[in-house]
């Protein structure tokens, strides 16, 4: 199979992004230097995804303390615990700040103020204390990988054994949004149980929504399915009704951004259309997602903060002038709507009930609602 995207390059203590504003016609990376560019880069979206920013954010805390150790002279926070915490909270508080729906960003900043404070208790000298948020920091992004693959298997096998295909390369599942390789560090989630059918034999498409105004679907699933050569097909977002009419489609598999401790469920906008209509035709909904995308500390939906876009962003397109002068790509910004237009609702994500959820998968395993219920209980997977 072909090699997936990378979203993250890590080299010694270089970190590099691919800027996902200029994919799928253009691929740049661009350095990350401090927490600062990790910070915009999420904020401006080069780099997005729930356990990408993550991992990016994770990754440049980690960069910033290793610089830190080697200047000369020493920095003054690194002398006392205290000076470390003092120094590191704000630093953390701001990364945090860069996005405010995927818990993953913040269960990363809350996981490293952990740490700092066990070792504190614990008495451990100051460069023990930045020893270990360092290597915590890059272990947020290494793990990922791994934990992509175990719940790509877990929701495969799970799909598997409930569609009984009769025949292989039979399954058709749906996606919303992009969650693979360019979405984690490596694999993806929803998308990585895609690939999963797909390298077992038993799937037939993915079928993938276009995901307006940023178009994570039409410029970085596409690409990502064409890379890894998948069988798959586009639609635009409104058509997912008319899919399901006239396609045999056996699940519908998306990532997340928070799941409440209830099974809700917080993903791209236009998932819970997708959720909706799935009911409509008995379609198993199926969310993909690492433990460190749920937020025990939320009981329901209705407490999940919704990214409100810029208004702009729903005005314009980017891509590649068409068709090309020669075999020049030449990058463009189209502003489809009227100059100055006022009402403009963009948010980035919506939140769909567990009702609507026939599963979730984590790397622990598979949850189902038990009969009758309409949450979920999700002890048995986080
Ligand atoms: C595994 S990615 C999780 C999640 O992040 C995406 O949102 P965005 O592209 O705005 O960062 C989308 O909601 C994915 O499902």
């Amino acid at each position: 199979m072909a090699s997936a995207l990378i979203s993250i390059r890590v080299e010694g203590d270089k970190i590099e992004i691919v800027d996902q504003l200029l994919l799928p016609h253009v691929t740049r990376y661009i350095e990350i230097n401090s927490p600062e560019d990790a910070h915009d880069a999420i904020k401006t979206m080069k780099i997005r995804g729930a356990p990408a920013i993550a991992s990016l954010a994770s990754l440049s805390f980690s960069r910033y303390l290793t610089r830190a150790l080697h200047q000369v002279p020493l920095p003054e926070f690194l002398a006392t615990a205290e000076g470390i915490r003092g120094h590191v909270y704000p630093i953390l508080d701001y990364l945090y700040t860069a996005r405010p729906t995927a818990v993953n960003l913040g269960n990363a900043t809350r996981r490293l103020k952990k740490l700092l404070e066990d070792l504190i208790a614990a008495k451990e000298e100051p460069k023990a204390i930045v020893d270990a948020l360092i290597a915590e920091g890059k272990l947020v992004s290494d793990e990922d990988l791994g934990r992509n693959k175990a719940m790509a298997k877990w929701g495969g096998d799970w799909l598997i054994n409930r569609a009984q295909p009769s025949s292989p390369k039979t399954l058709n599942v749906l996606t919303v949004c992009n969650t693979g390789s360019l979405a984690t560090s490596g694999y993806g989630t929803a998308l990585g149980l895609i690939t999963y059918l797909h390298e077992v034999g038993q799937l037939d498409k993915a079928y993938f929504t276009q995901t307006t105004p940023y178009h994570q679907g039409s410029r970085l699933t596409a690409l990502e399915l064409k890379t890894l050569q998948i069988p798959s097909v586009m639609i635009c977002d409104t058509m997912v009704g008319s899919l399901f009419q006239h396609f045999p489609i056996h699940a519908v598999a998306v990532g997340a951004d928070r799941i409440a401790r209830n099974g809700d469920t917080a993903n791209k906008i236009g998932t819970y259309n997708a959720a909706v209509i799935a009911a409509r035709h008995n379609i198993p909904f199926i969310v993909v997602a690492p433990i460190s995308t749920v937020d025990l500390d939320i009981e329901s939906g209705e407490k999940i903060p919704i990214e409100q876009r810029p208004a702009l962003e729903a005005c314009l397109v980017r891509g590649a002038i068409y068709p090309p002068q020669g075999d020049k790509v030449e990058q463009a910004q189209v502003m489809i709507t009227p100059t100055g237009l006022e009402g403009i609702y963009n948010p980035s994500f919506d939140v769909t009930p567990a009702e609507l959820i026939t599963a979730i998968v984590t790397e622990k395993g598979v949850a189902v609602k038990k009969d009758g219920e309409k949450t979920f209980d999700l002890t048995p997977i986080v």
